[in-house]
C-alpha cells in the first residue's frame, strides 16, 4: 500500500488544541479554548498509510521501504510512537499496530497521523474520531463540553466493565488504563458496572431476533431506557451509540407504518450523527435522505399497525408530554 506524506490540514479550523505531556499517558492533546460540542476540533491526513501484508516479514520489509519516502521529520515523529511490543522482530509492524486507526468503518488500510495519533483514549471520552470520505481525512469532533485545558480523549474501544475494558486495552494496546473513569474510587466504578451491564442487556434485546417486529411496543421502550442509560453513564460523550439506539427506535416505527415518529427519531438520529462526525460525513448525508423523506427507508410499512403520516407529529405539547407520545407511553 502506498504511503502518503500531507502537511497541510485538509480545511481551515481555528487551532484549539496543543500537545503536551500528560500525567501516566506521555503525550496528549489538550484543548486551548473551551469547546463546545459538535465542533470540529481536527481535520488530518494521514502522513503514512498501510494495509495488511501476508506475512509480518512483508509487513515490516514494506513499512521500511515505505519510511524511507517520508521526510526526516515524519520518520522521527513514527519511531516516537508507542511501541507495546518491544524487543519483538517487528518494531515497525508493532508501532502500526498500536498507533494506526482504520481509513474507513470497514477499512483494512491503517493511518498514522502527526497530531490526531497522539490522542489518548478515556472510557469517558470527550470527542470521537471518524474518517471523511468526502476529505479523505480523519475527523475529531467534540461530543461534549471540553474546557481550556482539559484533554480531550477518543475511545480505542467502548462498552464493557471496568475489568473486561481494563484486560483488553492492556492485550491490545498494552497500557494500564488512566484515564478519569478508571482512576474513580471502587464504589464508583461499581456504579458505572451496573450502568455498563444495563446497557449491554438492553442492546441485547432490542437486536434479539425478531423481536422488534413480534414486540414492537416493549423494544422501543427498551430503546428510550437504553438512551437514558447511555445518557447516565457517558454524560453525552457516546453519540454514537446514541445514535444508533435512536436508529432501532427509526426502525421500529417505520416498520409499524408510523411515519410522526419515525421522523422525529430519524431527526434526532440526524443530529447526533452531525455532533460527531459534521455534516460531510458520509452516515450524515445518508441520513439526511431519510430525514427529508422516512419512507424511502426498507424498513417501511411491515405492518401498518401504528399508521401515522408526518402531519400527525403533535403540536403544542409540552416536552413531557411529547416524549410521552414519542415512546408510546
Ligand atoms: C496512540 S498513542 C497516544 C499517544 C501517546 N500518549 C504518546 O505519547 O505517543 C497510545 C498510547 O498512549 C498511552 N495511552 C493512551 N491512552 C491512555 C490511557 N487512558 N491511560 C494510560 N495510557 C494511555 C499508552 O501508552 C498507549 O499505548
Amino acid at each position: 500500500m502506498a504511503s502518503k506524506s500531507y502537511d497541510e490540514p485538509a480545511e481551515n479550523i481555528p487551532q484549539l488544541s496543543a500537545i503536551q505531556t500528560i500525567p501516566n499517558k506521555g503525550r496528549g492533546l489538550v484543548a486551548t479554548a473551551n469547546i463546545s460540542p459538535g465542533t470540529r476540533i481536527l481535520v488530518e491526513k494521514p502522513f503514512l498509510t498501510m494495509g495488511p501484508a501476508p506475512t509480518p516479514e512483508l509487513l515490516e520489509r514494506r513499512l521500511s521501504n515505505v519510511l524511507k519516502t517520508l521526510t526526516d521529520e515524519q520518520r522521527a515523529h513514527y519511531h516516537s510512537l508507542r511501541n507495546t511490543s518491544e524487543g519483538s522482530r517487528y518494531p515497525l509492524s508493532g508501532i502500526m499496530r498500536n498507533n494506526a486507526l482504520p481509513c474507513g468503518p470497514d477499512s483494512k488500510i491503517g493511518g498514522i497521523y502527526a497530531t490526531i495519533g497522539l490522542i489518548n483514549h478515556s472510557c469517558v471520552a470527550n470527542a470521537h474520531h471518524s474518517w471523511n470520505k468526502t476529505l479523505e481525512a480523519e475527523t475529531i469532533h467534540a461530543t461534549r463540553d471540553i474546557k481550556a485545558g482539559e484533554e480531550i480523549t477518543i475511545y480505542y474501544l467502548t462498552g464493557d466493565t471496568s475489568q473486561t475494558r481494563q484486560r483488553m486495552l492492556k492485550e491490545s494496546f498494552g497500557f494500564d488504563c488512566a484515564c478519569q473513569l478508571c482512576s474513580l474510587p471502587a464504589d464508583k466504578i461499581q456504579a458505572s458496572d451496573r450502568r455498563r451491564k444495563e446497557i449491554a442487556i438492553l442492546d441485547h434485546l432490542i437486536a434479539y431476533s425478531g423481536r422488534a417486529m413480534t414486540n414492537p411496543d416493549a423494544c422501543l421502550k427498551d430503546c428510550r431506557r437504553l438512551i437514558k442509560a447511555l445518557e447516565e453513564e457517558y454524560g453525552g460523550g457516546a453519540p454514537t451509540l446514541e445514535a444508533r439506539a435512536h436508529d432501532d427506535a427509526f426502525q421500529i416505527c417505520l416498520g409499524q407504518g408510523d411515519l410522526a415518529r419515525a421522523k422525529v427519531l430519524v431527526e434526532r438520529e440526524y443530529r447526533l450523527r452531525v455532533r460527531c462526525e459534521g455534516e460531510d460525513s458520509a452516515s450524515s448525508r445518508e441520513l439526511k435522505q431519510f430525514v427529508e423523506n422516512p419512507r424511502r427507508h426498507g424498513a417501511f410499512g411491515f405492518s401498518m399497525a401504528w399508521r401515522s403520516g408526518i402531519t400527525d407529529i403533535p403540536v403544542g405539547l409540552g416536552e413531557e408530554m411529547f416524549e410521552k407520545w414519542l415512546w408510546r407511553l
